[in-house]
């Protein structure tokens, strides 16, 4: 039976000031461009969670050295080589840009995670991986990677609507491809944009040459140095904070908001403000202050890891709201969609699944148990109705740690 989480209810507005740890996308970019590195590299305040203690395992695997002791972790590339067995667990990140890398090795890499992982869009970037010169077998986890000590690379057409994550793995490991990677996509939009020019702009802070226009990338073959990488906090992880400072009509900031960054969660300042919030910022504090809480009709195509907690914030609105763009998320940790409709719904919500995403329309809501379906940001999104809503009972808290470990902690301190 797993373990359920009563979720507090705020008891009046919410005052707080939140710190948070790393963000899994950069720390995991950053792990595999150091992996791929000339020389040793530094780590800074990197994210410590399951999805990024996966990735320092996976290349431990291959050969590399990661240091992990300390705050900031320290990592020495090593002679990639098989053969060895990659955990992805759950972690897109992973199973995604772990592969690409592991072609470059000498000797058989065999991958596999949770069994919910075996149903992840995988088929294009496999596929991609062959033509581009790798022995790789299967469309799915679990498959096995026959690395050769080299890829020729070259030109390649993928399908990515599934998941951007298909471009930002072949990206990654393109410079030490023969011939570099030229990638195309053909298909329905490629989401998560913001991911996308994380990948490119970290891959050049590396040393990288890299060319982009409309849905192609192209990486010159070249050596990599990633030298000293700080890791910025992680701002899709700021959204149950400052969603709580709307539920409950309070004031959240979070500390250390980077003014300039690639990040999806940054769009947390004009989503939050068009849901009713006032937003601002001053040396590095992102404040947002609730007052009531409007629906919203919002394309979050390029900003999909919000969608959970804009999605609980919709149910707890004075108006309907329309979540569009985010079909791909069916993809996800879990079938995002449904997972989202079933457990709004089971706590008397009105939402309801189009092909694009979901429309929601409020009603007063009761307690009960919110599902989680391993999904930590299903987790954050059943705290956030859960402040509003008397009785709700999340499943399975420690879910939250594939990049929250602290969540249930900081979210105590935050309603102290
Ligand atoms: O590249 C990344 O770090 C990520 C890209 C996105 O994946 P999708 O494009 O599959 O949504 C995002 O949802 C995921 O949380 C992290
Ligand atoms: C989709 C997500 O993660 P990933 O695809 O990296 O497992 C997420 O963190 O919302």
């Amino acid at each position: 039976m797993p373990e359920m989480w009563s979720a507090p209810v705020a008891a009046g507005p919410v005052d707080a000031l939140v710190t948070l740890p790393g963000s899994k996308s950069m720390t995991n970019r950053a792990l595999i461009l150091a992996a791929l590195s000339d020389g040793e590299s530094l780590v800074r305040r990197p994210l410590r969670s399951r999805d990024t203690l996966l990735m320092a395992g996976a290349l431990r695997a291959l050969g590399a050295s990661v240091d992990d002791a300390g705050a900031d972790w320290r990592i020495v590339p090593g002679e990639l080589r098989g053969p060895a067995t990659v955990d992805v667990g759950l972690a897109g990140t992973v199973m995604r840009f772990v592969p690409p890398v592991a072609a470059l090795a000498t000797g058989e890499i065999r991958f596999d995670g949770d069994p919910y992982a075996r149903k992840r869009p995988m088929g294009a970037i496999l596929a991609a991986l062959r033509i581009l010169g790798a022995d790789v077998d299967g469309d799915a986890l679990p498959f096995t990677v026959r690395g050769t000590g080299a890829v020729p690379g070259g030109s390649v057409t993928i399908d990515a609507s599934g998941s951007s994550q298909m471009v930002s793995g072949l990206l990654l490991a393109a410079p030490r491809y023969g011939k570099g990677a030229e990638v195309r996509h053909e298909g329905p939009p490629v989401p998560s944009g913001a991911h996308l020019t994380m990948t490119v702009r970290m891959l050049r802070d590396a040393g990288a040459t890299v060319e982009t226009e409309p849905d192609v990338w192209r990486v010159q073959p070249g050596r990599l140095r990633a030298g000293e990488i700080d890791i910025e906090p992680d701002l899709s992880n700021a959204a149950p904070f400052l969603a709580a400072a709307l539920v409950s009509g309070g004031r959240v900031t979070v500390r250390d908001w980077p003014a300039e960054t690639t990040q999806p969660g940054d769009e947390l300042r004009h989503l939050l403000a068009a849901m009713g919030a006032s937003v601002s910022y001053e040396d590095g504090d992102l404040t947002v202050r609730g007052g009531a809480v409007h629906g919203i009709d919002v394309d979050l195509g390029d900003v999909n890891e919000l969608t959970c907690v804009i999605a609980a914030l919709a149910a707890l609105a004075d108006g309907p709201s329309r979540l569009r763009g985010i079909a791909h998320m069916r993809g996800h940790e879990t079938d995002r969609l449904a997972a989202l409709t079933t457990e709004i719904n089971g706590l008397g919500g009105d939402v309801r699944e189009h092909p694009d995403g979901l429309e929601i329309r409020p009603r007063p809501l009761h307690g009960g148990v919110f599902h989680t379906y391993d999904d930590h940001r299903m987790v954050m999104a059943g705290a956030v109705l859960g402040l509003g809503v008397p009785g709700v009972e999340v499943e399975n808290l420690a879910t939250v740690g594939k990049t929250l470990p602290e969540f249930g902690e900081l979210w105590a301190e935050m309603l102290r």
